[in-house]
């Protein structure tokens, strides 16, 4: 019995991936929740509406697709200032309704918003880092997809699997190409693999280009959290071995000391994260990448945490 909830449900991303939860048989139920629009939503899905708090009671699993998408011409960080807010009150009544539940957050700026889950939580002395995760599963697929391109050869996309550790905006975003599942073709010239990298950080431009103000990337996001969700669930479920490169987990992995967020391979189990795997083997050219991505993704980071402990501090000079 699995409970899953998606919160943003009536949005771009929210819609889609609540067809494809509705579609996974290991969920026996799915709470969906909105500011607009959730009874359209749920009775088109044959699924219930109920306000958030009750949407969230029970809840097993709960993604978070809500908030603003750019537009041409914004970073996902212009973004923060609307989503900063919306983050930390659905984290609020998640850790107030279902403090157990995986919690899988897409709301950008992700480098972020995943700080500003945690500060909540902690904030009510429920914070497991176990459970928490940033989803940056688009970037894997992306990865994917376009080595599958370069190898000519686009129906092996499904299979080819390459791992993308760091943060999800620019260069936080790194694609550990060396450790492809099908590796790049040894002809590849210096211009193309950079070309490959630029592509994977930066696909998200390419999308909010093509939309033209029409928001960003939707339904490649909904299969993509849905394929995440599908590995957390088939963990709860008491699958061992389950192995993702995903998710902002709270977990130190090698660089912990530098950073408290840095997604990671990882292993799923019944309780969360059982393994943080390390790097392993990177050329020169990943480690540069990484080196790159630090200082920005630290700096997202303390972002998010300083938002919560201001809003914090805020609300306690009010009373
Ligand atoms: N992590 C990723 O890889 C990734 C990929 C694509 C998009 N995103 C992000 O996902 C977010 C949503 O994108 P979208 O295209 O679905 O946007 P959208 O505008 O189509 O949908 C967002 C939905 O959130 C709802 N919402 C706003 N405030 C809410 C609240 N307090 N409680 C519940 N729902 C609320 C809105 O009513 C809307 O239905 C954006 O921040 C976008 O940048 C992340
Ligand atoms: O690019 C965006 O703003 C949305 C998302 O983070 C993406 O990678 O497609």
């Amino acid at each position: 019995m699995v409970k899953a909830v998606v919160l943003g449900a009536a949005g771009g991303i929210g819609q889609p991936l609540s067809l494809l939860l509705k579609a996974n048989p290991l969920v026996t139920e799915l709470g969906l929740y909105d500011i607009v629009n959730t009874p359209g939503v749920a009775a088109d899905l044959s699924h219930i509406s109920t306000p958030a708090k009750k949407a969230l009671t029970n809840a097993d699993i709960v993604v978070i697709p809500a908030g603003v998408p750019r537009k041409p011409g914004m970073t996902r960080d212009d973004l923060f200032k609307i989503n900063a807010g919306i983050v930390k009150g659905l984290a609020t009544g998640i850790a107030t309704t279902a403090p157990k539940a995986f919690v899988l957050v897409i709301s950008n700026p992700v480098n972020s918003t995943v700080p500003i889950v945690a500060e909540v939580f902690k904030k009510f002395g429920v914070f497991d880092p176990k459970r928490l995760f940033g989803v940056t599963t688009l970037d894997v697929v992306r990865a994917s997809t376009f080595v599958a391109e370069i190898l000519g050869d686009l129906s092996l996309s499904k299979s080819v699997a390459v791992p993308v550790v760091g943060g999800h905006s620019g260069v936080t975003i790194v694609p550990l190409l060396s450790q492809s599942s099908h590796p790049l073709p040894s002809s590849l010239s210096q211009d193309k693999y950079e070309a490959l990298v630029k592509r994977v950080q930066f696909g998200g431009d390419e999308v909010v280009k093509a939309k033209d103000g029409a928001g960003s990337a939707t339904l490649s996001m909904a299969y993509a959290g849905a394929e995440f969700a599908a590995k957390i669930i088939r963990a709860v479920n008491g699958e061992k071995g389950i192995a993702d490169a995903t998710g902002s987990s709270a977990l130190a992995s090698e660089l912990g000391e530098k950073l408290p967020y840095f997604s990671s391979n990882v292993e799923l189990g019944r309780e969360g994260v059982v393994k943080v795997h390390p790097l392993g083997k990177i050329t020169e050219a990943e480690q540069t990448l990484v080196k790159a991505a630090i200082p920005e993704l630290t700096k997202n980071i303390e972002t998010g945490v300083n938002f919560v402990a201001e809003a914090y501090k805020a609300e306690e000079s009010r009373l």
